[in-house]
């Protein structure tokens, strides 16, 4: 039996973040990758005449037969002076069929007077009978005590007695929110102690992240005895976000030994985490807690000494937990260790971090660095410098010398004119190709030197080309660095190119692009 119950509320308070907007089809998709992950409720949204696309969500979701997790709809208590079964919002949500209904209620004397301005007698049986009506009518119903630890700071016994009236409604669950997400970790354990000398229901959590605490909170809370815990994945949510419900679940298993239902797939947790923004169109954080690309990826070179002996040195869980994987990231700050991992990764081989070629190949990784190839984001490119370097390849061509020509004509059309001149095999290929830009006609001329040596080269496709300006020196003599997406029938790889000069610079990426499908082609015996 689960200790704490993962509530998810990516799809309505996730969706107030200002970045998402989600579809119909996305919430779709959503729901079934959340519940796929095993979280224990979702909540699909406040469906209400004004939420078209949620009244539908509650629509659909019925037909596709999740299989663990509740679904909920989001409300708010009754309208003040009005019964709820005359309430329009209460109506809608009793319409939505969902079997659990969870509505906010105010729990801060300030939001009773002034925001929905009525009595604070009024608002206690706002609340009372909203979760009463809506018990009636539901499998279950959660309480959100929204703005709950401001409230309780303000006016402890009103605060309190808002928590009173869900309970003789008959809430299944009392949620206590920080709103505002300025709660101290230690006021909000000071606080939930008061609660629980008071309230009997289970208790539930919901921070928001304003002053960075949200996972800490949460985290406070279940060691204080709350059994719910509010989240969104990826820790989307309104102004600073919601408490990240993904690194939320790695810490409850891994660090208070908590038994969550979905304990038994958080080695998907990186995967799950990746597809949602995948849903949503968002860049994934790098440097999220247990998932991000570079949350175990090891760039000073003590640091990936110290794993490759001992792993735990420099890593508080084993990556493979969450489905995450260790990186060693090639770079200015590594020493031997690295170079002598990379070169037992791609050849094969045991080499000794003290060899003069290994400690060559170092100091050149390190000047290239330097000059901004950034290698972790242009392996394939590392891979060239390797395999040269250590003599385990010789690119079987070399360039005589290459010409641009840029020939604007009256009516503004504009073509580029390149001239390729290779030694290839004791023969020598001189080629002319016209391009849309000089890295185009460059490219076309390249390729078309290599293709008769080189049958597989048609297949090679360019897939991105990006230059970027290094450094401070933003002026037209700066260094650039080009990076470029190859891809062939089965691979992608990148590489990248360095020069003050950017036809020089994408001529390097452009080398490294094309070798390395030959090198990989001869890997294979072709
Ligand atoms: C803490 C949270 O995240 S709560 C969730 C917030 N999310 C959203 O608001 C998204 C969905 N919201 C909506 O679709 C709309 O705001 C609706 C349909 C709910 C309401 O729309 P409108 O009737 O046009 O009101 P509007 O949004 O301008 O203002 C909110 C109203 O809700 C009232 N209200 C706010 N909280 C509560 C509450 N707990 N109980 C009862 N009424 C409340 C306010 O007093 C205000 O009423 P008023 O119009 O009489 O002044
Ligand atoms: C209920 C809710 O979303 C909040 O109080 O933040």
């Amino acid at each position: 039996m689960a200790d704490v119950f993962l509530y998810d509320t990516t799809l309505r308070d996730g969706n107030q973040d200002r970045k998402i907007s989600l579809s119909l089809g996305d919430k779709l998709q959503a729901a079934k990758l959340l519940d796929s992950f095993g979280f224990d409720y979702i909540e699909g949204g406040w469906p209400n005449p004004s939420n078209p696309i949620d009244v539908e969500f509650f629509k659909h979701i019925g037909e596709m037969h999740l299989t663990h997790a509740k679904v909920t709809a989001f409300g708010s208590t009754r309208r003040p002076n009005i019964l709820p079964e005359d309430d329009p919002l209460l109506k809608a949500l009793v319409a939505s069929q969902a079997p659990v209904k969870t509505i906010f209620g105010k729990s801060w004397d300030l939001h009773v007077t002034d925001v929905i301005r009525t009595t604070l007698e009024e608002n206690l049986d706002m609340i009372e009978s909203s979760v009463r009506y809506l018990k009636e009518n539901s499998e279950s119903v959660i309480y959100d005590a929204e703005h709950f630890f401001d409230g309780y700071k303000a006016n402890p016994q009103y605060a309190l007695d808002t928590l009173k009236s869900a309970e003789l409604g008959g809430a299944d669950f009392i949620v206590l929110c920080d709103t505002n997400g300025g709660t101290m970790p230690w006021e909000l354990a000071q606080i939930i102690q008061a609660v629980k000398e008071k309230v009997s229901t289970p208790l539930g959590i919901h921070a928001h992240n304003d002053s960075g605490m949200a996972v800490a909170n949460s985290l406070i809370a279940v060691q204080n005895g709350i059994t719910m815990v509010q989240g969104v994945l990826n820790g989307y949510g309104e102004r600073c976000g919601n408490a990240n419900l993904t690194t939320i679940c790695a810490d409850l298993v891994l660090k208070l030994k908590k038994d969550p239902f979905c304990a038994k797939n958080l080695q998907d947790l990186r995967k799950v985490s990746l597809a949602y923004d995948q849903i949503v169109n968002i860049p994934s954080n790098v440097n999220a807690p247990y998932v991000g690309d570079a949350a175990f990826a090891h760039k000073g070179g003590a640091h990936i000494d110290g794993v490759m002996k001992v792993s735990r040195s420099f890593e508080h869980v084993d990556p493979q937990l969450v489905g995450n994987k260790r990186v060693f990231v090639a770079s200015d700050q590594a020493g031997g260790s690295l170079v002598v991992e990379k070169v037992k990764e791609l050849l094969h081989v045991d080499v000794d971090k003290k060899d003069p070629k290994i400690r060559e190949l170092l100091l050149l990784i390190k000047k290239r660095e330097n000059d901004g190839w950034h290698f972790d984001s242009a392996e394939a490119s590392f891979e060239m410098l390797v395999y040269r370097t250590l003599g385990h390849f010789t690119t079987p061509f070399s360039l005589e010398n290459y010409r641009l020509i840029e020939d604007r004509t009256m009516q503004g059309v504009s073509v580029s004119q390149a001239t390729v001149k290779l030694h290839i095999n004791d023969e020598i290929s001189l080629q002319v190709a016209e391009g849309d830009g000089p890295v185009n006609a460059l490219d076309a001329a390249l390729r078309k030197a290599l293709t008769p040596y080189f049958p597989y080269m048609k297949n090679v496709r360019l897939d991105d080309f990006k230059v970027r300006v290094l450094g401070s020196n933003v002026g037209s003599d700066a260094h650039v660095r080009v990076w470029s997406t190859f891809g062939d029938e089965t691979d992608t790889w990148h590489v990248a190119g360095v020069s003050s000069n950017i036809i020089e610079a994408s001529w390097f990426a452009l080398i490294d692009g094309l070798t390395y499908k030959i090198y990989k082609e001869q890997k294979n015996g072709h």
